[in-house]
Protein backbone atom coordinates (compact mmCIF):
# COMPACT_ATOMS: atom_id res chain seq x y z
CA UNK A 1 0.00 0.00 0.00
CA UNK A 2 1.09 3.56 -0.95
CA UNK A 3 1.78 5.95 1.76
CA UNK A 4 3.48 9.37 2.30
CA UNK A 5 6.14 9.13 4.46
CA UNK A 6 8.12 11.34 6.83
CA UNK A 7 11.82 10.29 6.68
CA UNK A 8 13.36 13.19 8.30
CA UNK A 9 12.23 16.30 9.86
CA UNK A 10 12.35 19.09 7.44
CA UNK A 11 12.66 16.93 4.22
CA UNK A 12 9.85 16.29 1.94
CA UNK A 13 7.98 13.45 2.35
CA UNK A 14 8.33 10.23 0.15
CA UNK A 15 5.47 8.55 -1.36
CA UNK A 16 6.62 4.35 -0.31
CA UNK A 17 5.03 1.21 -1.18
CA UNK A 18 4.59 -0.38 2.28
CA UNK A 19 4.12 -3.97 3.67
CA UNK A 20 0.50 -4.29 4.77
CA UNK A 21 -0.91 -3.88 8.10
CA UNK A 22 -2.64 -6.55 10.30
CA UNK A 23 -5.61 -4.97 12.60
CA UNK A 24 -4.34 -5.87 16.71
CA UNK A 25 -6.79 -6.60 19.15
CA UNK A 26 -9.06 -3.74 19.41
CA UNK A 27 -8.29 -2.31 16.05
CA UNK A 28 -9.46 -1.99 12.91
CA UNK A 29 -7.85 -1.79 9.35
CA UNK A 30 -9.53 1.07 7.52
CA UNK A 31 -9.26 1.47 3.35
CA UNK A 32 -8.84 5.12 3.46
CA UNK A 33 -11.02 7.45 0.82
CA UNK A 34 -9.65 11.02 2.06
CA UNK A 35 -7.12 12.40 4.18
CA UNK A 36 -7.08 15.99 4.70
CA UNK A 37 -3.65 18.18 4.83
CA UNK A 38 -4.09 19.91 8.37
CA UNK A 39 -1.39 22.29 9.39
CA UNK A 40 -0.44 20.07 12.38
CA UNK A 41 0.50 17.85 9.80
CA UNK A 42 3.04 20.16 8.39
CA UNK A 43 4.45 20.84 12.13
CA UNK A 44 4.72 17.29 12.49
CA UNK A 45 6.99 16.97 9.21
CA UNK A 46 9.20 19.33 10.39
CA UNK A 47 9.45 18.54 14.11
CA UNK A 48 8.49 21.89 15.00
CA UNK A 49 7.12 21.29 18.32
CA UNK A 50 8.63 20.28 21.83
CA UNK A 51 7.38 16.69 21.99
CA UNK A 52 8.26 14.98 18.66
CA UNK A 53 6.92 12.20 16.37
CA UNK A 54 9.51 9.58 15.68
CA UNK A 55 10.50 9.09 12.52
CA UNK A 56 10.12 7.27 9.57
CA UNK A 57 6.12 8.05 10.04
CA UNK A 58 2.98 8.68 8.31
CA UNK A 59 1.25 11.83 9.02
CA UNK A 60 -2.50 12.44 8.64
CA UNK A 61 -5.58 12.86 11.37
CA UNK A 62 -8.09 13.95 9.10
CA UNK A 63 -8.46 10.40 7.27
CA UNK A 64 -11.76 8.99 6.32
CA UNK A 65 -12.66 5.48 4.80
CA UNK A 66 -14.05 1.70 4.87
CA UNK A 67 -13.77 -0.27 7.64
CA UNK A 68 -11.90 -3.66 5.50
CA UNK A 69 -10.42 -5.72 8.51
CA UNK A 70 -11.75 -6.24 12.55
CA UNK A 71 -9.26 -6.87 14.77
CA UNK A 72 -9.97 -9.25 17.80
CA UNK A 73 -12.63 -7.94 20.18
CA UNK A 74 -14.14 -5.52 17.84
CA UNK A 75 -17.91 -6.30 17.58
CA UNK A 76 -19.61 -2.59 17.17
CA UNK A 77 -18.33 -1.55 13.78
CA UNK A 78 -18.58 -3.59 10.59
CA UNK A 79 -16.43 -4.62 7.15
CA UNK A 80 -17.93 -1.76 5.00
CA UNK A 81 -18.75 0.65 7.35
CA UNK A 82 -17.31 4.93 6.81
CA UNK A 83 -15.31 6.01 9.88
CA UNK A 84 -13.15 8.66 10.21
CA UNK A 85 -9.61 8.50 12.45
CA UNK A 86 -9.54 11.94 14.48
CA UNK A 87 -5.91 13.14 15.85
CA UNK A 88 -7.23 11.49 19.44
CA UNK A 89 -6.50 7.94 18.48
CA UNK A 90 -6.70 6.35 21.68
CA UNK A 91 -6.91 7.47 25.37
CA UNK A 92 -6.89 5.06 28.48
CA UNK A 93 -10.73 6.11 29.33
CA UNK A 94 -10.05 5.57 33.06
CA UNK A 95 -7.77 8.50 34.35
CA UNK A 96 -9.54 11.88 36.01
CA UNK A 97 -9.67 13.55 32.65
CA UNK A 98 -11.12 10.81 30.10
CA UNK A 99 -13.87 9.97 33.27
CA UNK A 100 -14.63 13.82 33.45
CA UNK A 101 -15.06 14.21 30.05
CA UNK A 102 -12.33 15.87 28.71
CA UNK A 103 -10.67 12.68 27.11
CA UNK A 104 -8.27 14.93 25.09
CA UNK A 105 -6.20 15.89 28.01
CA UNK A 106 -5.80 12.16 28.97
CA UNK A 107 -1.59 11.85 29.40
CA UNK A 108 -2.25 8.12 27.61
CA UNK A 109 -3.52 9.41 24.89
CA UNK A 110 -1.96 8.29 21.40
CA UNK A 111 -2.52 10.79 18.97
CA UNK A 112 -3.36 9.46 14.79
CA UNK A 113 -0.63 11.07 12.63
CA UNK A 114 2.05 11.71 15.22
CA UNK A 115 2.57 8.58 17.84
CA UNK A 116 1.43 6.16 15.12
CA UNK A 117 0.66 5.90 11.74
CA UNK A 118 -1.92 8.04 10.20
CA UNK A 119 -4.46 8.56 7.40
CA UNK A 120 -2.37 10.31 4.29
CA UNK A 121 -1.62 6.47 3.05
CA UNK A 122 -3.99 3.82 1.19
CA UNK A 123 -4.28 1.78 4.46
CA UNK A 124 -4.02 2.75 7.93
CA UNK A 125 -5.01 1.03 11.09
CA UNK A 126 -7.12 2.85 13.93
CA UNK A 127 -8.78 1.73 17.73
CA UNK A 128 -12.08 0.52 16.92
CA UNK A 129 -13.21 2.86 20.08
CA UNK A 130 -11.96 6.17 18.55
CA UNK A 131 -13.04 5.47 15.07
CA UNK A 132 -15.81 7.55 14.17
CA UNK A 133 -18.90 6.46 12.29
CA UNK A 134 -19.65 8.67 9.26
CA UNK A 135 -23.62 9.10 8.97
CA UNK A 136 -24.82 8.20 5.52
CA UNK A 137 -24.69 11.32 3.19
CA UNK A 138 -22.00 12.75 4.57
CA UNK A 139 -18.98 12.65 1.60
CA UNK A 140 -15.79 11.28 2.82
CA UNK A 141 -14.25 14.38 0.85
CA UNK A 142 -16.20 16.75 3.53
CA UNK A 143 -15.61 14.35 6.48
CA UNK A 144 -11.98 14.40 6.30
CA UNK A 145 -11.58 18.04 7.22
CA UNK A 146 -14.73 18.02 9.87
CA UNK A 147 -12.69 15.43 11.32
CA UNK A 148 -9.80 18.04 12.63
CA UNK A 149 -10.45 21.52 11.71
CA UNK A 150 -14.31 20.77 12.47
CA UNK A 151 -13.95 19.33 16.10
CA UNK A 152 -11.20 21.31 17.22
CA UNK A 153 -13.13 24.55 16.23
CA UNK A 154 -16.26 23.58 17.32
CA UNK A 155 -14.84 22.62 20.90
CA UNK A 156 -13.05 25.83 20.79
CA UNK A 157 -16.42 27.94 20.52
CA UNK A 158 -17.93 25.43 23.36
CA UNK A 159 -14.45 26.46 25.46
CA UNK A 160 -15.08 29.99 24.80
CA UNK A 161 -19.19 29.87 25.99
CA UNK A 162 -20.25 31.51 23.01
CA UNK A 163 -23.49 33.06 23.61
CA UNK A 164 -26.01 34.87 21.03
CA UNK A 165 -24.96 38.79 20.63
CA UNK A 166 -21.65 38.13 21.63
CA UNK A 167 -18.82 39.54 19.05
CA UNK A 168 -16.24 36.31 18.29
CA UNK A 169 -13.33 36.99 16.35
CA UNK A 170 -11.68 34.06 14.02
CA UNK A 171 -8.06 34.96 13.65
CA UNK A 172 -6.94 32.94 10.84
CA UNK A 173 -9.30 31.83 8.14
CA UNK A 174 -7.82 29.16 6.63
CA UNK A 175 -8.79 24.95 7.23
CA UNK A 176 -9.86 25.78 10.64
CA UNK A 177 -11.16 28.98 10.65
CA UNK A 178 -13.56 28.82 7.71
CA UNK A 179 -15.15 25.84 9.85
CA UNK A 180 -14.47 28.60 13.04
CA UNK A 181 -16.88 31.05 11.70
CA UNK A 182 -20.16 28.88 10.28
CA UNK A 183 -19.86 27.42 13.97
CA UNK A 184 -19.65 30.59 15.39
CA UNK A 185 -22.95 31.98 13.23
CA UNK A 186 -24.57 28.49 14.41
CA UNK A 187 -24.13 30.05 17.84
CA UNK A 188 -25.85 33.26 17.23
CA UNK A 189 -22.48 35.18 17.51
CA UNK A 190 -21.32 38.42 15.09
CA UNK A 191 -18.44 37.09 13.55
CA UNK A 192 -15.36 39.00 12.95
CA UNK A 193 -13.03 37.42 11.03
CA UNK A 194 -9.20 38.21 10.38
CA UNK A 195 -6.55 37.10 7.70
CA UNK A 196 -4.02 38.61 5.85
CA UNK A 197 -4.81 37.32 2.21
CA UNK A 198 -8.14 38.76 -0.31
CA UNK A 199 -9.13 35.51 -0.83
CA UNK A 200 -9.56 34.34 2.88
CA UNK A 201 -11.50 37.55 4.11
CA UNK A 202 -13.90 36.71 0.56
CA UNK A 203 -14.20 33.46 1.73
CA UNK A 204 -14.84 34.64 5.43
CA UNK A 205 -17.50 37.03 3.85
CA UNK A 206 -19.28 34.41 2.03
CA UNK A 207 -19.49 32.04 5.11
CA UNK A 208 -21.67 34.20 7.42
CA UNK A 209 -18.72 37.09 8.68
CA UNK A 210 -20.12 39.66 9.59
CA UNK A 211 -16.99 42.00 9.68
CA UNK A 212 -13.90 41.61 8.24
CA UNK A 213 -10.34 42.45 9.04
CA UNK A 214 -7.35 42.35 6.74
CA UNK A 215 -4.46 42.16 9.50
CA UNK A 216 -2.00 43.55 6.97
CA UNK A 217 -3.81 47.11 6.79
CA UNK A 218 -5.60 47.54 9.72
CA UNK A 219 -4.88 47.23 13.69
CA UNK A 220 -7.39 44.11 14.32
CA UNK A 221 -7.33 44.83 17.84
CA UNK A 222 -8.68 49.40 16.86
CA UNK A 223 -11.36 47.59 14.91
CA UNK A 224 -12.77 44.99 17.52
CA UNK A 225 -12.45 47.62 20.29
CA UNK A 226 -14.49 49.96 17.69
CA UNK A 227 -17.49 47.25 17.68
CA UNK A 228 -17.16 47.23 21.47
CA UNK A 229 -14.63 44.40 21.84
CA UNK A 230 -14.81 40.75 21.09
CA UNK A 231 -16.19 38.27 24.04
CA UNK A 232 -14.00 35.93 22.28
CA UNK A 233 -10.99 35.75 20.18
CA UNK A 234 -10.39 32.02 18.96
CA UNK A 235 -6.67 32.13 17.51
CA UNK A 236 -6.04 30.28 14.54
CA UNK A 237 -3.56 31.77 12.90
CA UNK A 238 0.33 30.58 12.88
CA UNK A 239 1.76 33.41 14.04
CA UNK A 240 2.56 34.74 16.88
CA UNK A 241 1.84 38.55 16.66
CA UNK A 242 -1.61 37.27 15.29
CA UNK A 243 -2.57 36.15 18.82
CA UNK A 244 -1.71 39.50 20.57
CA UNK A 245 -3.18 41.18 18.35
CA UNK A 246 -6.78 39.18 18.72
CA UNK A 247 -5.62 39.73 22.76
CA UNK A 248 -5.66 43.24 21.97
CA UNK A 249 -9.42 43.28 20.75
CA UNK A 250 -11.01 41.84 23.78
CA UNK A 251 -13.37 43.46 25.29
CA UNK A 252 -13.71 43.50 29.32
CA UNK A 253 -13.82 39.75 30.48
CA UNK A 254 -13.17 38.53 26.84
CA UNK A 255 -11.39 34.69 26.48
CA UNK A 256 -8.76 34.62 24.10
CA UNK A 257 -8.22 31.04 22.79
CA UNK A 258 -5.67 29.27 21.91
CA UNK A 259 -5.49 26.72 19.13
CA UNK A 260 -2.66 27.74 16.49
CA UNK A 261 0.46 26.02 17.45
CA UNK A 262 2.80 28.03 15.80
CA UNK A 263 7.18 26.25 16.15
CA UNK A 264 8.65 27.37 19.26
CA UNK A 265 4.76 30.21 19.35
CA UNK A 266 5.41 32.68 22.76
CA UNK A 267 2.64 35.32 23.42
CA UNK A 268 3.93 38.50 25.27
CA UNK A 269 0.65 39.83 27.35
CA UNK A 270 0.46 43.27 28.61
CA UNK A 271 -0.01 42.12 32.32
CA UNK A 272 -1.77 45.84 33.45
CA UNK A 273 -4.56 44.92 30.78
CA UNK A 274 -5.10 41.19 31.56
CA UNK A 275 -5.52 42.28 35.14
CA UNK A 276 -7.67 45.30 34.88
CA UNK A 277 -10.01 44.11 32.38
CA UNK A 278 -10.14 40.41 33.58
CA UNK A 279 -9.62 38.57 30.51
CA UNK A 280 -8.61 35.15 29.75
CA UNK A 281 -6.62 33.06 28.14
CA UNK A 282 -7.22 29.39 27.21
CA UNK A 283 -5.87 27.08 25.39
CA UNK A 284 -7.90 24.32 23.27
CA UNK A 285 -6.87 20.90 22.12
CA UNK A 286 -9.03 18.91 19.48
CA UNK A 287 -12.36 18.00 20.74
CA UNK A 288 -13.76 14.40 22.14
CA UNK A 289 -15.44 11.57 20.29
CA UNK A 290 -19.22 13.52 21.37
CA UNK A 291 -18.12 17.06 19.90
CA UNK A 292 -17.00 15.20 16.41
CA UNK A 293 -20.24 13.15 16.63
CA UNK A 294 -22.35 16.49 16.94
CA UNK A 295 -20.03 18.08 14.55
CA UNK A 296 -21.16 15.14 11.77
CA UNK A 297 -24.42 15.86 12.91
CA UNK A 298 -24.68 19.26 11.91
CA UNK A 299 -22.82 18.60 8.40
CA UNK A 300 -24.96 15.85 7.66
CA UNK A 301 -28.03 18.48 8.74
CA UNK A 302 -26.86 20.87 5.98
CA UNK A 303 -25.82 23.46 8.37
CA UNK A 304 -21.72 23.98 7.37
CA UNK A 305 -20.20 23.85 4.50
CA UNK A 306 -16.98 22.25 3.89
CA UNK A 307 -14.82 24.45 1.19
CA UNK A 308 -11.62 21.85 0.01
CA UNK A 309 -9.48 21.18 -2.98
CA UNK A 310 -9.06 17.92 -3.81
CA UNK A 311 -5.70 16.55 -5.00
CA UNK A 312 -4.09 13.15 -5.21
CA UNK A 313 -1.17 11.81 -2.29
CA UNK A 314 1.61 12.82 -4.71
CA UNK A 315 1.21 16.46 -4.60
CA UNK A 316 1.95 16.27 -0.67
CA UNK A 317 5.20 18.50 -0.77
CA UNK A 318 3.50 20.94 -3.32
CA UNK A 319 0.27 21.19 -1.34
CA UNK A 320 2.63 21.96 1.95
CA UNK A 321 4.13 24.53 0.20
CA UNK A 322 0.74 25.78 -1.59
CA UNK A 323 -0.16 25.82 2.35
CA UNK A 324 2.73 27.65 3.58
CA UNK A 325 2.33 30.09 1.07
CA UNK A 326 -0.91 30.67 2.05
CA UNK A 327 -2.24 29.94 -1.19
CA UNK A 328 -5.34 27.28 -0.33
CA UNK A 329 -8.53 28.45 -0.01
CA UNK A 330 -9.16 26.35 3.06
CA UNK A 331 -8.73 22.86 3.34
CA UNK A 332 -6.80 20.34 0.84
CA UNK A 333 -7.95 16.91 0.61
CA UNK A 334 -5.90 13.98 -0.94
CA UNK A 335 -7.98 11.38 -2.62
CA UNK A 336 -6.64 7.95 -1.98
CA UNK A 337 -8.21 6.02 -4.82
CA UNK A 338 -12.07 6.48 -3.61
CA UNK A 339 -12.84 5.96 -6.87
CA UNK A 340 -14.84 9.03 -7.32
N1 LIG B 1 -5.21 23.03 19.18
C1 LIG B 1 -5.57 22.05 18.35
O1 LIG B 1 -6.18 21.07 18.75
C2 LIG B 1 -5.25 22.17 16.89
C3 LIG B 1 -5.92 21.33 15.98
C4 LIG B 1 -5.66 21.50 14.62
C5 LIG B 1 -4.74 22.44 14.20
N2 LIG B 1 -4.09 23.19 15.13
C6 LIG B 1 -3.13 24.22 14.71
O2 LIG B 1 -3.89 25.34 14.26
C7 LIG B 1 -3.10 26.08 13.32
C8 LIG B 1 -3.95 26.36 12.09
O3 LIG B 1 -4.17 25.19 11.34
P1 LIG B 1 -4.86 25.27 9.89
O4 LIG B 1 -4.80 23.89 9.35
O5 LIG B 1 -6.14 25.99 9.96
O6 LIG B 1 -3.79 26.19 9.13
P2 LIG B 1 -3.97 27.06 7.78
O7 LIG B 1 -2.60 27.30 7.27
O8 LIG B 1 -4.99 26.42 6.90
O9 LIG B 1 -4.63 28.44 8.31
C9 LIG B 1 -3.91 29.47 8.91
C10 LIG B 1 -4.56 30.79 8.47
O10 LIG B 1 -3.95 31.87 9.19
C11 LIG B 1 -3.82 32.97 8.29
N3 LIG B 1 -2.84 33.92 8.83
C12 LIG B 1 -1.49 33.89 8.72
N4 LIG B 1 -0.96 34.98 9.34
C13 LIG B 1 -1.99 35.67 9.87
C14 LIG B 1 -2.08 36.85 10.66
N5 LIG B 1 -1.01 37.53 11.02
N6 LIG B 1 -3.32 37.25 11.05
C15 LIG B 1 -4.43 36.57 10.70
N7 LIG B 1 -4.39 35.43 9.94
C16 LIG B 1 -3.18 35.00 9.54
C17 LIG B 1 -3.43 32.31 6.98
O11 LIG B 1 -3.64 33.17 5.87
C18 LIG B 1 -4.36 31.11 6.99
O12 LIG B 1 -5.61 31.42 6.40
C19 LIG B 1 -1.84 25.25 13.09
O13 LIG B 1 -0.80 25.76 13.92
C20 LIG B 1 -2.24 23.86 13.56
O14 LIG B 1 -1.16 23.08 13.97
C21 LIG B 1 -4.33 23.08 16.45
ZN1 LIG C 1 -5.37 18.85 12.67
ZN1 LIG D 1 -7.19 8.93 30.25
Amino acid sequence: MKAAVVRAFGEPLVIEERPDIEPGPGQVRVRVEASGLCHTDIHAARGDWPVKPDPPFVPGHEGVGLVEALGVGVTHLSVGQRVAVPWLGKACGRCEHCLSGWETLCEQQVNTGYGCDGGHAEKMLAWADFAQPVPDGVSPFDAAPLTCAGVTTYKALKVADVKPAQLVAVSGVGGLGHLAVQYAKIAGATVAAIDVTDEKLRLAAELGADIVIDARKENVGEVLKRHGGAHAAIALAVNDAAFEAANSGLRRGGKLVMVALPAHGTVRLPIFDTVLNGTSVIGSIVGTRQDLAEVFRLHAAGRTRVVSEIRPLESVNESIDAVLRGEVEARIVFDLGSGR
